[in-house]
């Protein structure tokens, strides 16, 4: 175990090492400070929400893994969400989806209201994190053909675009309660299995399904509003109405909130690459930081070389201000609060070590045309000591340094989440 010491210690070379060339450590941490992620609440229980309808999960989402302890019941997922805050460090958000609500009997998503949100209203204002939303437009029986706000029929598409409109509200006013906007993103399933006869019909109806969702005007300092597109889905592999193009034609006419899921484009294409540009035409972009590995499987987070390329990107291009930064990913075949730490603790040593680059060096070096060397000093940049500046950040805020936060974790899942019935039935298995 690492003494609190010697993080200090190698706190100390290390800042050093980075001063030595032209990076301010204690810049570097303030900013990562400020940054709050917004951590999503359905790794908690694989998606499932309250609603509590016996209604299978769907739309093109999956969830694998019987790994035992998943949180039935809004107690057991906050619970398990401060345990997850716990090991993170910073003060960060909770992301929630209209179906996480809570609902005394059966409450239909076009009639649900903040009243079935004040309980996490209130715990998030106990824990001071901030909430953001969701619609939910999923694992619902007026879904289950693959079409909500783009439907041919009517009567469903007013449905879902009363559900639109109530979650709308919904964020808004926890906007209002918290002091700063909520981010209200909507993605729909839409789609189809096979080739359409008209893709064009399903276009304009989701179009103007959204306009009728967003007639209002609500104040910005309440509620941003996003939309997300997706290449394909289980299911919809031949096409999606709610496309790439479509939503960065609507984000730019309609002044929305671009977001770039990192799973739903091609396999090699890159969110990274996107943020610059799409930044040049939309006022902010929210990210669904995820792995797909082979299709857009939300795998846990990992410190790939996108990641990091995602957090040099918003860092280099000074976007930090622009980019609302949320995870998206969900994995049942390990420990739930393990995999939002692993995840969430990745996203910010990548924005660390972005932070951490001395980037106007670099930006120099390639306006001179000196590629060599842009090149060298962004491979001497892998090797510096950043685990030091990490550690120190970790310990300074109060939470394990290193590995120990995996103790916490075994510890919490021996005497809280074995107890869940699911988990004691799997151990009798
Ligand atoms: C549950 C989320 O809203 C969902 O994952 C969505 O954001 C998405 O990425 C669908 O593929
Ligand atoms: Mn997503």
């Amino acid at each position: 175990m690492t003494s609190s010491s010697n993080v200090d210690s190698a706190f100390a070379l290390a800042t050093e090492q980075y001063q030595s060339i032209g990076v301010n450590v204690g810049a570097a941490l303030k900013t990562l400070s400020t940054i709050a992620i917004s951590v999503h609440c359905w790794q908690g229980d694989d998606v499932a929400g309250f609603e509590n309808t016996g209604e299978a999960l769907g739309s093109g989402l999956a969830v694998t893994g019987n790994y035992p302890g998943r949180a039935r019941t809004v107690d057991e997922l906050r619970s398990d969400l401060e345990m997850a805050y716990s090991l993170i460090p910073g003060r960060h958000r909770l992301n929630l989806h209209a179906l996480y609500g809570e609902f005394d009997g059966h409450v239909e998503r076009d009639e649900i209201g903040v009243e079935h949100f004040q309980g996490w209203m209130e715990w998030a204002r106990a824990q001071s994190i901030s909430l953001d939303f969701n619609p939910s437009y999923f694992s619902h029986p007026k879904a289950n053909d693959g079409l909500t706000l783009a439907h041919p029929d009517a009567g469903i598409r007013k449905f879902w675009i009363d559900h639109g409109i109530a979650c709308r509200q919904i964020a808004a006013e926890m906007g209002a309660a918290q002091g700063n906007p909520c981010v209200n993103n909507t993605w729909v399933p839409d789609g189809y299995k096979d080739r359409p006869a008209d893709r064009t019909t399903p276009r304009v109806r989701l179009a103007e399904s959204l306009d009728t969702i967003f007639a209002d005007p609500i104040d910005a300092s309440h509620l941003l509003e996003a939309v997300e597109c997706k290449l394909f889905g289980i299911g919809s592999e031949s096409y999606v109405v709610g496309s790439h193009e479509f939503y960065m034609g609507y984000s730019i006419t309609r002044n929305k909130v671009l977001c770039l899921d990192a799973g739903h484009f091609h396999p090699t294409e890159v969110i990274s690459d996107k943020i610059s540009s799409t930044l040049m035409y939309v006022p902010e972009l929210l990210l669904h930081v995820s792995r797909g590995v082979r299709w857009d499987s939300d795998h846990v987070v990992t410190m790939s070389d996108e990641l990091q390329a995602i957090m040099q990107e918003i860092v280099r291009g000074n976007h930090l201000k622009r980019v609302h930064i949320g995870l998206d990913f969900f994995d049942a075949s390990i420990n739930r609060i393990a995999a939002w730490a692993i995840g969430t603790r990745n996203t910010l040593k990548a924005l660390l070590m972005a932070l951490l680059e001395p980037t106007a060096e670099l930006k120099r070096l390639e306006l001179e045309g000196d590629l060599t060397a842009r090149l060298a000093l962004m491979e001497e940049q892998k090797t510096m000591p950043f685990g030091a500046i990490w550690d120190h950040y970790c310990q300074s805020s109060g939470v394990p340094v290193g590995r120990q936060w995996l103790d916490a974790v075994r510890g919490y899942e021996s005497s809280v989440l074995s107890s869940r019935s699911d988990a004691a039935e799997n151990a009798i298995a």
